[in-house]
């Protein structure tokens, strides 16, 4: 049996379920709230499909510790060896627009680092997952397929993704120095990364320090697992072992020939923005 094929069937299961979950809230006149401290929006549908999740991986691994975004709390993080990570809705914001730009993460850490990731579109029907050092999936009502990052190297050629609601200032000096020609808007980590591991994208930057790890961890894991590099604004890999929540360096995906080109921009920029030292 190839590594944690028992994690993945389980968590590519729960995520499609609580994807379904989302769907039903999605369908009804669902009201908002706004967190405390400028965290964002909270729906019916964040707090219904955390509880399923963590209840479910809970259920199906009783060793493993849980982290997730409606019950944030790190010490699970470090007091397991293996925890998952828990966004069961990246991009509230584009819910709440209803343009379906939204996704469930379920990610495994092992030992701090990403292993295993799922990302479920929804809306859609389209399901990302891999594992680190193995390999990476997409299932859509097209059919399975291999994902691979694409190969463009040349920092002009980039394909840049970024955030449609939270798109920051820092980014236009990223296009502008980079002199990329080609961006596209759309919600969720998950979904950005998903794009650049389907090679539909090619480079990914957040340029703030209001992310947090589930919003990454199974962005990561699938990313890496098709061949991509996702670390902080200065090139740092980040560790998911319960030492901090919050990506306060931002964060960069790229593919693995135009990451050591796009690095240097990108944290200079990151230091201007005073995201970096
Ligand atoms: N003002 C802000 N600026 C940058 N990022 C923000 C933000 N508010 C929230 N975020 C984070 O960015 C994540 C994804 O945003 P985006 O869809 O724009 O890529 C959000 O996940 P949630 O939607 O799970 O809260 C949240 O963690
Ligand atoms: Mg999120």
């Amino acid at each position: 049996m190839p590594a944690l094929a028992l994690e993945l069937e389980v968590a590519r299961r729960i995520a499609r379920q609580a994807g379904d979950l989302l769907l039903q809230v999605y369908a009804t006149d669902f009201s908002v709230t706004n967190k405390a401290g400028g965290a964002g929006p909270v729906t019916l549908a964040d707090e219904r499909a955390n509880a399923f999740i963590v209840g479910e991986l809970r259920k199906a691994f009783p060793g493993d510790g849980v982290v997730a975004e409606e019950t944030e709390d790190a010490s699970d993080a470090k007091r397991f060896e293996r925890c998952w990570y828990v966004d069961p809705l990246d991009g509230t914001q584009e819910f709440v627009n209803r343009n379906g730009e939204f996704a469930v993460h379920i990610g495994l850490a092992v030992e701090g680092r990403p292993a295993l990731g799922v990302v479920y579109r929804a809306v859609g029907d389209v399901l990302y997952s891999g594992v680190v050092g193995g390999q990476g999936f997409v299932e859509d009502p097209q059919g399975r397929r291999v994902l691979r990052v694409s190969d463009v190297a040349d920092p002009a050629a980039l394909r840049l993704v970024v955030s449609r609601s939270h798109r920051s200032s820092a980014t236009d000096a990223v296009v502008t120095r980079l002199g990329i020609t080609r961006e596209k808007e759309s919600g969720s980590v998950g979904v950005k990364c998903g794009l650049l591991a389907e090679a539909r994208c090619d480079l990914y930057v957040h340029a703030s320090d209001k992310s947090y790890r589930w919003d990454n961890c199974a962005p990561e894991a699938v990313l890496r697992s098709a061949g991509g590099i996702l670390t902080d604004l200065a090139g740092v890999p980040y560790r998911y072992d319960g030492s901090e929540l919050q990506n306060r360096r931002g964060l960069l995906a790229c593919n693995a020939a135009a990451f050591d080109q796009v690095l240097p921009v990108v944290s200079q920029v990151a230091r201007e923005a005073g995201l970096l030292p």
